[in-house]
């Protein structure tokens, strides 16, 4: 029944809006949503899609009704690598997805298991300050590729958290970072034939069906071998996710039965989980701060007159420092790296503000127009200040629907333990020990804050810039 559907913008027949959106779906998401409202239907191919796009609405949806809105839609992408959403983030919501998550949980994500991590945190950053010192020191001035350092620590923190030990296309012959660049370069493309089944042959014709068996095939069998060296490994000596993982597989007396896909989805998961979307805050959060120079100034000032010369930036001494607290909660609530979450599909028919939505509507909630909105945030929202959150205790958890970065409600972002812990440091110790010069090539001039496309949102070109030492 179409009675007192939410408003829809006019559409075609095959495509339905399809046509209306561009390939920075936030920002055509939200010009749309300006007309139509916060709750607004659109369909893409035939798949109804609900696009919610104020905190209001968002904690209806999110919050009133979260335990039937806590399902996730099924594609293509998630059918074949996925395998049916045999993953955490991606599995129907239900006993498989609660075990899944709380595993995740216990053995890598819980705030007893982040802190265990915090020596790999400090050798990462301090690799990374050395390189940054050795291009600061050299007298050529070249820029460094700052976001392609902050890839390698991010994925290198993860390997080793969650493998055991670093894996570099050097030793191993098998490049992790690029595997994470292709699978998140997939999620931007867009499969026409997930939405209009008969224009699949488009998807096979752009090449799209054979780069998922690429990525599919080269994961797993990076995937193969991690587990493989962890079955030969001595069994006393390590600890890492995957040999807790091996334990809860070999375990017969439990009631959950971790198959093997299921072991690699999880790891396929905290890397693509936890890489992509903690360098995108990071790329990010530094363009902002030197297209800001007051912020940086602030922000060095705080960080160099609390923490002692020449020494490393503790993770208690970052916790208590206000501003950088501050432009943490700033560059997430302007760029949040997932700017549209992660699609959620109603199970049951809703009634919303009067509007009757079926049951198999999908739902985008737009973080990034949420995080925008004038009038919840002022009319300066747009504007990146991280003062605004100096006087206040709004924070990150979900609690308040104005402000959610990492989700809401019974699908809420697990690693935000994990993420906020590494975040804080890798900042406060970069901006101490230098000082940054943007460095943008001639011809991107025009180009230099492009967002690249994708579920989570990179910068389309590497931040470059020089480094100096402070
Ligand atoms: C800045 C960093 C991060 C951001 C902005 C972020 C954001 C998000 C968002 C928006 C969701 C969807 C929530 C929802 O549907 O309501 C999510 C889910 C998830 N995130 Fe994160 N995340 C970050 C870091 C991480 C890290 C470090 C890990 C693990 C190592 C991780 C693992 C997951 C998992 C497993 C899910 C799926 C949860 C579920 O479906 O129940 N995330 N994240």
């Amino acid at each position: 029944n179409n009675v007192n559907l939410p408003p829809s913008p006019w559409r075609l027949p095959v495509i339905g809006n399809l046509h209306q959106l561009s390939l920075n779906t936030h920002r055509s998401l939200r010009s749309l949503s300006l007309r139509y409202g916060p709750l607004m239907l659109l369909h893409f191919g035939r798949t109804p899609v609900l696009i919610v796009s104020s905190a209001d609405a968002a904690h209806d949806v999110l919050k009133t009704h979260d335990l039937i809105c806590a399902n996730r839609p099924k594609t293509k992408v998630i059918d074949q690598i996925l395998r049916g959403g045999k993953d955490v983030a991606f599995a129907p919501y239900g006993e498989y997805w609660r075990q899944m998550k709380s595993i995740c949980i216990q053995n890598l994500l819980s705030n007893k298991m982040v802190r265990s991590y915090e020596k790999i945190r400090e050798d990462e950053i301090k690799l990374m300050i050395k390189k940054l010192e050795k291009a600061s020191s050299s007298s050529s001035l070249s820029p460094v590729n700052i976001s392609q350092l902050f890839m390698t620590l991010t994925n290198d923190i993860i390997c080793r958290a969650a493998l055991g030990r670093k894996y570099s296309s050097k030793e191993d012959g098998i490049d992790v970072e690029n595997i994470v660049r292709a699978f998140s370069a997939l999620t931007g493309e867009f499969p026409i034939g997930e939405y209009i089944p008969s224009l699949s042959w488009i998807d096979r014709f752009r090449g799209i069906d054979h780069k998922m068996e690429e990525v599919d095939k080269r994961f797993d069998d990076f995937l193969e071998r991690v587990v493989k060296e962890h079955e030969d490994a001595d069994k006393e000596t390590t600890s890492d996710l995957v040999d807790k993982l091996l334990t809860i597989q070999s375990d017969k007396t439990g009631q959950f039965k971790l198959e093997k896909d299921a072991l690699k989805l999880i790891i396929w998961d905290m890397f693509l989980a936890g890489t992509a979307t903690t360098l995108s805050f990071l790329e990010w959060t530094m363009t902002e701060l030197m297209r800001h120079p007051k912020a940086m100034n602030k922000l060095q000032e705080e960080v160099r007159s609390t923490s002692p010369q020449d020494l490393f930036v503790t993770e208690k001494e970052a916790e208590k420092m206000n501003y950088l607290q501050a432009v943490i909660k700033e560059a997430l609530r302007l760029r949040p790296p997932a700017p549209l979450l992660v699609p959620r599909v109603f199970s049951e028919d809703v009634k919303l503000k009067g509007y009757n939505i079926p049951a198999g509507t999908q739902v985008i909630v737009n973080a990034w127009a949420i995080q925008r909105d004038t009038t919840t945030w002022g009319m300066d929202a747009e504007e990146f200040r991280p003062e605004r959150h100096l006087d206040s205790d709004l924070d990150f958890q979900g609690l308040d629907f104005k402000f959610i970065p990492f989700g809401s409600g019974k699908r809420i972002c697990p690693g935000i333990g994990f993420t906020s812990a590494l975040i804080g440091v890798t900042l406060a110790n970069v901006v101490k020990r230098f000082n940054f010069r943007m460095h943008v090539e001639p011809q991107r001039v025009q180009h230099d804050l492009t967002e690249a496309t994708g579920l989570v949102i990179f910068r389309k070109f590497p931040l470059m810039a020089i480094p100096s030492s402070a």
